[in-house]
């Protein structure tokens, strides 16, 4: 059952239970107040419980979508089809067409629901004459992808229609409600580089993350570790979807059957495996080398672009992930909700560098501690004690 077809009856429910309670209804603001707490209770509670699969069903198949958007232009990857974003980070047509498709896909299979979605992309520059010839590549690729994937009864898009689609996602989120939230490229330089990236999606509900699909176009489906790329038996392309309660599972996004994960059981620090941004600008290689050196971690890191380290590491390929942007850097909450669920329900955990859970509910950013640790629940002890006598040890070489 969706999440809004049981909340207007539960709704109601605790506004029977308050009326009809005499004192209450003698003061209004005592009334209100503990209405709208119990209310919040009761949809956290409920949310918990509920199973969100037409959700699920909808947010694999626009990532689906997607991903096939973005295989079509990482092949054919041109100059121009690369613009910068005004804070110089990169931005291609694949950023833009995957978060329209993504949003039209998602707000047109739940009609009657109201639709928030937190994204990444806006329309900003493509609004601008210079950039028109741009916006017509878009607007064909998301046509292109719906006609060629089995939806051609859908009309083709405008440009409007696809600016406004990507305008959909400047939601602002928060701990009310249901809010999509999505990456459409996750890994923008990974993508350019022909390397790692993925479309990430996920859904909060009450500021909860319910529901998380990772699209990882580039992964093998076999370990990172064992994967040869000159081997054509060594496949690629990789969907993980996970949904509260219920797991995490992988499948092809060619479509092969879905097998559940489970992050590595690994308990000796001596042999796990570590992963980290390729991009050193995006996190300190030299502290993490620091942590898992007091850790006695004796593999080299594994570096990989995007929210694919979260697939990989849910699947056991390895077993920690750390992420420690310089200062000042503020993490978005779509580069790591449908990454953190899709590790939390294969059984790992997901922190800041102080060991508290990561809050999605405060709007577009993750103001958190430091950085992110993922490892699993028997290596995260060793983990955290090596993270705080590092950033310690870090912050007196810094004084002196
Ligand atoms: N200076 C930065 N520091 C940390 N992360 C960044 C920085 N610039 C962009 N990112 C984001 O980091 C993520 C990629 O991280 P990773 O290093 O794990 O590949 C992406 O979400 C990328 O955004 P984008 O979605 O635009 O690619
Ligand atoms: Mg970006
Ligand atoms: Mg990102
Ligand atoms: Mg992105």
């Amino acid at each position: 059952m969706g999440a809004s077809t049981v909340r207007a009856p539960l709704t109601r429910g605790v506004f029977s239970i308050y009326c009809s309670y005499p004192r209450l209804k003698s003061n209004p603001l005592y009334f209100s107040v503990s209405l709208a707490s119990s209310v919040q209770q009761v949809r956290r509670a409920a949310a918990a419980s509920m199973s969100y699969d037409k959700q699920l069903a909808a947010a694999k198949k626009a990532a689906f979508l997607a991903a096939r958007l973005c295989q079509k232009v990482q092949k054919a990857l041109l100059q121009s089809d690369i613009q910068s974003k005004s804070d110089k980070s990169p931005v291609t047509v694949a950023d833009y067409g995957s978060q329209a498709l993504v949003s039209f896909i998602l707000e047109k299979e739940f009609p009657s629901m109201p639709f928030s979605l937190v994204a990444e992309e806006d329309s900003e520059d493509l609004r601008r004459e210079e950039t028109r010839g741009t916006l017509v590549r878009i607007k064909e690729l998301v046509n292109d992808t719906l006609a060629s994937n089995g939806m051609n009864d859908i009309s083709p898009l405008s440009e409007e229609d696809v600016l406004d689609a990507i305008d959909r996602g400047k939601s602002e989120g928060g701990p009310h409600g249901q809010h999509w939230v999505l990456d459409p490229i996750d890994g923008t330089k990974g993508f350019m580089r022909g390397d790692q990236y993925a479309i990430a999606l996920a859904l909060l509900d009450e500021g909860k993350v319910v529901l998380g699909v990772l699209a990882c176009p580039n992964l093998p489906l076999t370990s990172v570790t064992s994967y040869d790329r000159h081997n054509s038996q060594d496949k690629v392309g990789c969907l993980y979807f996970a949904q509260l309660g219920a797991g995490t599972f992988m499948q092809s996004i060619d479509g092969s059957p879905p097998r559940k994960v489970h992050v590595s059981a690994t308990t000796n620090p001596e042999g796990a495996l570590f992963f980290e941004s390729f991009e050193a600008a995006h996190s300190s290689h030299d502290l993490s080398s620091l942590i898992v050196k007091k850790m006695g971690v004796k593999t080299p890191p594994v570096r990989m672009d995007s929210q694919a380290k979260y697939g990989a590491l849910s699947r056991g390929d390895g077993e920690i992930y750390l992420r420690f942007p310089r200062e000042g850097y503020r993490e978005k909450i779509w580069d790591h909700a449908a990454g953190y669920m899709v590790v939390a329900e294969a059984g790992g955990i997901v922190t800041d560098a102080a060991g508290n859970p990561l809050n999605f509910s405060r709007g577009r950013y993750l103001d958190l501690d430091t950085g992110i640790i993922v490892t699993n629940q028997k290596l995260m002890p060793a983990l955290s004690k090596a993270v705080v006598e590092s950033l310690k040890e870090r912050a007196s070489s810094l004084q002196s």
